[in-house]
């Protein structure tokens, strides 16, 4: 692997890092491997930032490059300087309500800047390329007892951010069948726990609950999604990178699932506060009813989540209300300016 040009250090890139899954994925690769150089690769969106790496900044095994995946030709410069072994891809749109407003930016992201890091992955022959995926490409399952979304279920996107994850797993694997690159894709439930950007539900309704603000919850809120810590996601990420068989996909899910209004309920009762700050409001358009994965497939790996949801819960709005300062910043715009003065450079830095 080395060449004989001396001790090499596995190179993992990430991307999306700046993001929540991708950030919580660097500091579980920090952490566990510190003979591996990590590299996060991102382009500061609305939903990333640099602050929950802060104390990485100084270490050498970890190099941020400010990077969007849609700029062909620096992505393909950057692996050709830096010959990754391992590619993370996280860095995807994620939010199902903007995707329904401007799906452009999705198929643009999701799609086709894919399809950039496949080819440049290609082009220097890495050893893994992980596709970090979602069970929201299966679509949506009646609420019936035994009835999960296996690796096998047909998959039946209904959203624009879901049909532009399926389109990029399609591509994915495309890559595996036809140049042989050594893929896996992951598809996950929906994640929670630390640095979670509060436009999604949990965070939104922890924030909120502590502002003292209504908590919109839409249509009946009886929608049901299967709650996975993003730890636990982390965990079953890495172990598909190092012992997952290529090109195979595995469903990654917590068997926690909820309802959404369950799920306030919890979070305001946790939280001491009062049913009355719930707001049911308009359905979201085409709004899966219900998402539910069997892990069967990642448990034979040798994976099992560490979090119950009740645990990781009540964690998860301890880190909340001891990180206030992290999530007014991220709602008041102020990591913007600090981004904007700290990064206004489009280099790799390190
Ligand atoms: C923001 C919001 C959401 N909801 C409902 C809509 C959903 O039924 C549920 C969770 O919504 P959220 O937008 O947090 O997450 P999903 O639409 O399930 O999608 C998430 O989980 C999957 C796996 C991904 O792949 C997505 O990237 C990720 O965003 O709560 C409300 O009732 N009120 C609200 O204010």
């Amino acid at each position: 692997m080395n060449g004989g040009r001396g001790v090499h250090m596995t190179k993992v890139l990430v991307t999306g890092g700046a993001g929540f899954i991708g950030g919580n994925f660097i500091h579980h690769m920090i952490e566990k491997y510190p003979s591996y150089k990590i590299y996060n690769l991102d382009s500061l969106t609305y939903a990333g930032d640099l602050i929950k790496h802060e104390k990485f900044q100084s270490y050498s095994n970890y190099t941020f490059c400010k990077l969007d995946i849609n700029d062909r030709k620096a992505v393909t410069e950057l692996f050709f300087k830096e010959q990754f072994d391992f590619v993370v891809h996280f860095a995807a749109e994620s939010h199902v309500d903007r995707s329904i407003l401007d799906p452009g930016i999705f198929v643009q992201t999701n799609v086709l800047g894919t399809q950039i890091l496949l080819e440049a992955a290609k082009a220097v022959s890495v050893q893994k390329f992980v596709h970090v995926s979602t069970d929201e490409v299966y679509g949506d399952l009646p609420f019936e007892p035994n009835l999960y979304f296996t690796e096998e279920t047909p998959l039946q996107p209904n959203s624009p951010y879901s049909a532009s994850k399926a389109s990029s797993d399609l591509m994915v694997r495309a890559y595996h069948e036809t140049y042989q690159l050594p893929v896996n894709i992951t598809r996950c439930s929906n994640n929670y726990g630390p640095y979670h950007f509060p436009e999604k539900l949990i965070p939104l309704a922890i924030t909120r609950v502590m502002e003292g603000q209504k908590v919109p919850v839409y249509g009946a809120g009886s929608n049901i999604r299967d709650w996975l810590h993003v730890q636990d996601h982390c965990a079953a990420v890495d172990l598909v990178l190092h012992e997952g068989a290529a090109g195979e996909v595995y469903n990654i899910g917590g068997h926690n699932e909820k309802s959404n209004l369950e799920v306030v309920k919890t979070i305001i009762n946790m939280l001491g506060s009062n049913n009355d700050l719930i707001e049911f409001v308009e359905d979201r358009l085409g709004h899966d009813r219900r998402y539910a994965i069997d892990p069967s497939k990642i448990e034979a790996l040798g994976w099992k989540p560490r979090h119950s949801f009740e645990s990781g819960i009540a964690e998860t709005i301890q880190w909340y209300q001891q990180n206030q300062l992290w999530w007014q910043r991220i709602l008041s715009g102020e990591y913007r300016q600090y981004f904007e003065r700290q990064y206004s450079f489009d280099q790799v830095n390190g």
